[in-house]
């Protein structure tokens, strides 16, 4: 079973740029207690993000979830994320995703700047680091956890802002049910399914109508070889 077991953030929210917050999750269960605007979701949205890619719903595309740049009294802030955990074969990997938050003459750009996957190798006890592209990476580690993406946003990690969704509409509610189970991906393979059936029909009834002339050519064979060696005989 796949477990996290520490976090580090660094330009986060609340969590400034300049210091390292370490987070070490205890088994079985991790307590997050503080006062508000303590950072206590801030923990969960970093969660969410490392191990799906996805910022939490008021983010506004990131801007909001970097430290903000006018707080710490600069124009660019750097933040951070790693996180340690073990995969679903045991093995030890940190994830790091960096992003940049840089206020630009009328606006703020937000950029996620680096995503690398670090693991160590188990003869020379050496550190390997992978650089990815976000997409491959957020492809990449809920399939080493072997969890699916979308039991990590909406079940494990859901935000408390979008935690309500099992009673939202019907068609929302499909859609992440269908999602969590996977449903999409059994209908598309139904569909290869059907159409591999097909084309295989399609060969076999190409082979049977070869296969008759085949039999044709041969039985037209048989009757001249008759034929010959029965003038031979006479
Ligand atoms: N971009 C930002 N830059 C700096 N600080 C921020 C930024 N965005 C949010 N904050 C601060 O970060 C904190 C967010 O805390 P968070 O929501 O994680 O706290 P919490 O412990 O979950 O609180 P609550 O118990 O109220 O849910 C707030 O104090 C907020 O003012």
């Amino acid at each position: 079973m796949s477990t996290v077991d520490k976090m580090l953030i660094k330009g986060i929210r609340s969590f400034d740029p300049e210091n390292k917050h370490v987070i070490t999750f205890f088994k079985p269960l991790t307590l997050i207690v503080g006062p508000n605007g303590a950072g206590k979701t801030t923990i969960i949205e970093c969660l969410k993000l490392s191990c799906t890619g996805e910022l939490p719903p008021n983010a506004r595309s990131g801007h909001s979830f970097i430290h903000d740049p006018k707080v710490a009294g600069e124009t660019e802030t750097k933040g951070q994320i790693k996180l340690r955990f073990k995969t679903a074969a045991g093995k030890d990997v940190v994830c790091i995703r960096s992003f940049q938050l840089t206020q630009k003459a009328s606006k703020m750009e937000y950029k996620a700047i680096e995503s690398v996957l670090q693991t160590i190798n188990p003869h020379t006890g050496e550190k390997v680091c992978l650089s990815y592209r976000c997409a491959d990476m957020d492809r990449e580690i809920p399939a080493l956890m072997g969890v699916s993406k979308a039991i990590l946003e909406n079940v494990i990690f859901a935000h408390q802002d979008e935690a309500n969704w099992p009673l939202q509409d019907p068609s929302t509610l499909k859609k992440k049910f269908d999602d969590i189970f996977s449903a999409t991906r059994y209908t598309k393979a139904l569909e290869v399914i059907k159409k591999l059936h097909k084309d295989q029909a399609h060969e076999i009834k190409t082979y049977k109508l070869k296969l008759e002339n085949l039999q044709t050519l041969k039985d037209a064979a048989y009757e001249r070889r008759e034929s010959i060696a029965q003038r031979k005989k006479k």
